[in-house]
């Protein structure tokens, strides 16, 4: 399972946890602007945005899981297995394949606008990557500042979603995470009143009451409306530190600690990686399960008139400092 948050403080911040218990040896990975992008039936980009976000790169071409363009444009791919349908190819349409469309549309919008011009045309098609690498059954979430849309390929077709929670998580499709909030308008970040009776003398015993009745699981429902409960509560940080710190305490209220989430042959599903991208300066800031200290990689610090694709391994390693 994975969560996807937009976040708007005195800057625009986009990231997610990538919950899986395997890995395909992902890294933080700069597209600069040269690097030629191939596309099976739209062309070649020759020269496009650069891109910074975790992929894996496979036979010199960059997977990208979520990324952000050098003008702030985010996305991310969240599993949605059942329900994403990928169509066969269109005529008269941008037939893309799913593994395609994060570079698709980064490489090319600058906004938000833009970015609805290309899904106007847009034919997400049941193109695999290759033989061993199959469709990945994912839907999506794409950010510019505090504009956020969900991106569903489903059986009757392409579905574009005005996201005004700015949260993703998995199964089922975005309308149900949405409308299921309803159930939670009780949930309060202040000290909740007593409205079970006037004739009970009920009173808070201790503080963080409020948010009783939150659902503290970890399935997909339950993780998207915990996200959204500590987004969109009333403190606003201030600045790169703490804007960055509080979006990963949103992150950590929906991860995956090793053990809780068993999947087949006896193996869990864990937080491989938390992410967090300051979208206005493209610094990807990211930590992983067993290494909760943040690494950041600047795009800005490249040079982004290459044509080489460049990646950093992840520093998965525990790193402690050592008072004595
Ligand atoms: C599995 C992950 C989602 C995490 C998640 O949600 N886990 C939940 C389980 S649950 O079902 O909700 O319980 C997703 C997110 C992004 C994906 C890659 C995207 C590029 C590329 C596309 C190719 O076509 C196939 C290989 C490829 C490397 C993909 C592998 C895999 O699919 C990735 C990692």
């Amino acid at each position: 399972m994975c969560t996807a948050v937009n976040y708007k403080t005195d800057g625009f911040y986009f990231g997610r946890n990538l919950d899986l218990h395997y890995s395909y040896d992902e890294k933080v990975t700069i597209t600069p602007r040269n690097f030629p992008l191939k596309f099976r039936s739209v062309g070649e980009l020759k020269n496009h945005y650069a891109i910074i976000g975790m992929a894996t790169e496979m036979e010199g071409y960059p997977l990208y899981y979520d990324a952000t363009n050098e003008k702030g444009v985010s996305m991310a791919g969240l599993n949605f297995p059942g329900n994403a349908v990928f169509h066969p190819f269109e005529e008269g349409k941008d037939n893309v394949s799913p593994f395609e469309f994060i570079l698709w549309i980064l490489g090319q919008c600058q906004n938000m606008a833009e970015v609805r011009k290309l899904l106007s045309k847009i034919h997400l098609y049941d193109e695999p990557f290759s033989k061993d690498v199959p469709l990945a059954p994912l839907h999506y979430m794409i950010a510019y500042k505090d504009e956020s849309l969900v991106v569903e390929s489903v059986a009757d077709g392409l579905k574009i979603h005005e996201n005004p929670v700015g949260v993703l998580a998995n199964n089922p499709e975005f309308t149900y995470h949405l409308h299921r909030l309803n159930d939670f308008m009780q949930v309060t970040g202040k000290t909740p009143v007593n409205l079970f009776s006037e004739k009970l003398p009920l009173k808070p015993y201790s503080l963080g009451m409020g948010s009783m009745g939150l659902p503290g699981d970890l399935s997909s429902s339950s993780r998207f409306v915990r996200a959204a409960f500590v987004k969109v509560q009333d403190y606003e940080p201030k600045g790169e530190e703490e804007s960055v710190s509080q979006f990963f305490h949103i992150l950590d209220a929906v991860s995956q600690p090793k053990g809780c989430t068993e999947v087949e042959g006896g193996h869990f599903e864990y937080t491989i990686y938390s992410s967090c991208v300051n979208t206005e300066k493209g610094i990807y800031y990211y930590k992983t399960y067993d290494n909760s200290s943040l690494t950041a990689v600047s795009l800005q610090k490249e040079n982004l008139d290459s044509d080489k694709l460049l990646q950093y391994p992840l520093r998965k390693k525990l790193v402690v400092e050592r008072e004595n």
